[in-house]
């Protein structure tokens, strides 16, 4: 049957932000595909942009014109394209679009279009995305998993963003969630014994009241000592700065803390912070504008833990291949909406491994239902992905299709456990 695109189809839909996004259907002969574009909080400037519409509806976030441009430009330029020839297809977007961030189609229409189309390719071969990306994958990713939320995800209630999980000594994808879900349940507990409980944050994790950066790490430590797992041994922690969030030409100033560091300044609490507490990952730990302060870090640590560029490479090859040439990080965060298309994502994670730089596919803040990434961890061979936690159900979509991705592959699965960190 042909796998020829008949129809391309947007659709306004919801993500767990209560904002719309879009989604898109792309239909052949022999398969359709389905996908849903995700969204960033804490945005790197050099991310593909979202097209939104502006004005007061959802303080400017909906999402009618994205709709229209899959309904419009994209549905004419891509019918009678193959499904299989992905490659193609994103070239296609990107000559319609004519920018270099995707700003007029939109990078929510170009990135859903692109998963799309893959899932189609996919369900046309009657294989599930990542077994059509790689037949021979037998590799599951090691996840770092959320435990507090803060920064841009939780009013700023944490200077540093993210604090997660990373189950070094799991003995399979689905031990490293039972043990990620326990620590996020004994982390609740030690919040609400003390009464720093304020909710959930974006991705899952507890919204805390803490006072500072250092006495969440402690309590991130004290939470997986609850949960009967050693921290360091069994459970490291990895930490998103998204320091782009407080952090300027070289200044970074704690809201929280009420404290203002210079380059050096902050770099010695960073680096502190590594000698105290079992941190085996740091993302963005200087801001976007800074790659002084990223090579600073990356000349300290970077042999013995993980330095992600996140808002700081934006899923982008040149910028991973300059990464790798000043040593300014070892691993990238793969997140293909920054990209806009898979193959921009593919080039970017590409890069990394020709440049001997390691790679963590990442979901978003703002997420759906939709489980590309899971596909695109295992396909693509990454060594990390990086997931929301156990409370959301948008989060739970990621945990769980990755249990149907080891189950699928039984004894032939293999989980990264630490191999998966870079270095
Ligand atoms: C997942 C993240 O958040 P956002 O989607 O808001 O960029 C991140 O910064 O890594
Ligand atoms: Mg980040």
């Amino acid at each position: 049957m042909s796998t020829e695109i008949i129809s391309v189809t947007g659709h306004r839909r919801w993500d767990s932000r209560a904002r719309p996004t879009v989604e898109v259907v792309v239909r052949t002969a022999a398969g359709t595909g389905r996908a849903l574009a995700p969204a960033g909080a804490s945005t790197g400037s050099g991310e593909a942009v979202d097209l939104r519409d502006g004005g007061d509806a959802f303080g400017g976030h909906d999402v009618t014109r994205a709709v229209a441009a899959v309904n419009g430009d994209i549905a004419a330029a891509l019918t009678g394209m193959d499904v299989t020839g992905q490659a193609a297809v994103d070239q296609r977007l990107e000559e319609l679009d004519g920018t270099p961030g995707f700003s007029r189609i939109g990078g929510n229409a170009a990135v859903a279009t692109s998963m799309a189309v893959a899932h189609a390719a996919a369900a046309a071969r009657g294989v599930p995305l990542w077994r059509h990306l790689d037949p021979a994958a037998t590799r599951l990713p090691l996840p770092e998993i959320q435990v507090f939320g803060g920064g841009a995800h939780a009013h700023g209630r944490l200077d540093i963003q993210d604090l997660l999980v990373v189950p070094l000594a799991a003995g399979s994808f689905a031990q490293a969630l039972d043990w990620a879900a326990e620590i996020h349940r004994s982390a609740g507990r030690w919040l609400d014994e003390r009464g720093r409980l304020a909710g959930t944050a974006d991705e899952g994790g507890w919204w805390p009241a803490f006072d500072s950066n250092a006495e969440a790490l402690e309590a991130l430590v004290a939470a997986i000592e609850g949960a009967g797992l050693t921290p360091g041994d069994q459970v490291g922690i990895a930490i998103d700065v998204a320091a782009t969030q407080f952090g300027s030409g070289g200044t970074y100033r704690l809201a929280r803390e009420g404290r203002e560091y210079d380059r050096d300044g902050w770099g010695e609490v960073l680096l502190g912070w590594l000698d105290r507490f079992p941190i085996v990952s740091v993302e963005d730990p200087f801001a976007e504008d800074d790659p002084d302060g990223m090579a600073l870090i990356t000349k300290a640590a970077g042999d013995r833990i993980q330095i992600v560029g996140d808002d700081f490479l934006v899923t982008d090859a040149e910028r991973v291949r300059a990464a790798a040439a000043r040593r300014t990080a070892n691993t990238v965060l793969i997140k293909p909406n920054q990209a806009g298309t898979l193959t921009r994502a593919r080039a970017a994670l590409d890069a990394a491994a020709e440049s001997g730089l390691g790679a963590i596919v990442s979901a978003r803040s703002g997420e759906t239902e939709d489980v590309t990434i899971v596909h695109l961890a295992v396909g693509w061979g990454s060594g990390g992905f990086k997931v929301g936690s156990s409370t959301r159900g948008e989060r739970t979509a990621k945990w769980n299709e990755m249990l149907r991705v080891e189950e699928e592959l039984g004894t032939a699965a293999r989980y990264a456990g630490r191999a998966g960190l870079a270095p």
